[in-house]
């Protein structure tokens, strides 16, 4: 039976997912929470769009699947929020914009294409990876929307490395790049989650000259949640925000399908919480990286992204005027 969907969602209510009580969830194509694509609907207010790329990596490859595998694990997705009290799909229109063609040979041309098909898509975009190379076009587009941007970086890495093999655009480099770019408000940017050995202490000197601080995996223990929660906000305040999330963030027990995994991470609970008290914020757009399905035992690891792109497409739902 075909999917029966609104023609029309200009005035009307937004097309919402296709209702798992009369289609069962596991038949049909993958979008994102089993959405509609950005074709089949006339407005679009928040899209999840993949960027299938991983060229980019230092060690294990396989984040440019990350987006199909994070698709299928989205489908037991359901329409309610509790933990924000929201609908995200009845309140705006929310759709699935496919995938970003990016050149797997050539990563300057991959980031150029990626930047501009980002900032052609008229929507807040909650991107999924693909490596973190990605985050940079992906600034780019939203700080031409937005001027410089708060940034919150969940990763066990600092990623603000300066080069690999004398290479300036890798999964270990974003972050200085879009410092360097002045993409990023340097008021407000931080790490979130970083642990593990590095290759000197001058990593740490170099990332506190580009301007960021640090909430390690051990701060989250130890200084609690709401503790965290509030000096995040604060370092935000009210700039529009862009939230990047390196599944590696995660213990490796929570995200064991990932490139460059480190002992000593989150739990998937207590990275959701954090993301949840960032309700308020002026998110303008984030992204989900570095799953990478080969490496991941029942869909551990993309289950736990799909949550958090639907976290985060709640947020963005929740701040959009309706
Ligand atoms: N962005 C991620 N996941 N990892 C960066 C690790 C860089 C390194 O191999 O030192
Ligand atoms: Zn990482
Ligand atoms: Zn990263």
């Amino acid at each position: 039976m075909p999917q029966v969907r609104g023609v029309t969602n200009t005035d009307a209510m937004p097309i919402g997912p296709v209702d798992s009580s009369k289609v069962p969830r596991f038949a049909g194509p993958a979008t994102f929470a089993r959405l509609p694509r950005i074709d089949q609907v006339e407005r679009c207010d928040v899209a999840v769009v993949g960027v299938p790329f991983d060229a980019g990596v230092s060690y294990r490859p396989g984040a440019r699947f990350g987006p199909a595998a994070v698709r299928e694990a989205s489908r037991l997705l359901r329409p309610y929020h509790p933990g924000l009290d929201v609908s995200p799909f009845e309140r705006v229109q929310v759709a699935d914009a496919g995938d970003i063609v990016a050149n797997p040979f050539d990563i300057g041309a991959a980031i150029e294409s990626i930047e501009e098909a980002a900032g052609a898509i008229d929507a807040r975009l909650v991107t999924i990876g693909g490596d973190h190379t990605i985050a940079l076009p992906l600034l780019r587009a939203a700080a031409r929307r937005h001027g410089p941007l708060a940034l919150l970086h969940f990763d066990a890495h600092l990623d603000t490395w300066d080069t690999y093999f004398g290479a300036e655009y890798t999964h270990g480099t974003p972050f200085r790049r879009a410092v360097e770019e002045g993409l990023l408000d340097t008021e407000a940017v931080g790490h979130v989650g970083t642990r593990g050995p590095l290759y000197g202490r001058k990593d740490l000197d170099d990332d506190r000259r580009l301007g960021f601080g640090i909430v390690t995996a051990a701060d989250v223990l130890r200084r609690g949640l709401d503790e965290v929660i509030d000096a995040l906000r604060q370092r935000v305040g009210d700039r529009p925000l862009y939230v990047s999330v390196d599944i590696d963030v995660l213990d490796p027990a929570h995200a064991p399908g990932t490139g460059t995994p480190e002992a000593g991470g989150l739990t998937s609970r207590e990275l959701l919480e954090i993301l949840r008290g960032l309700a308020g914020c002026d998110l303008v757009g984030a992204d989900v990286v570095e799953v990478s399905p080969a490496y991941d035992h029942a869909d551990i690891t993309s289950i736990a992204a799909s949550h958090v792109a639907y976290d985060l497409v709640s947020l963005l739902a929740m701040q959009e005027k309706t």
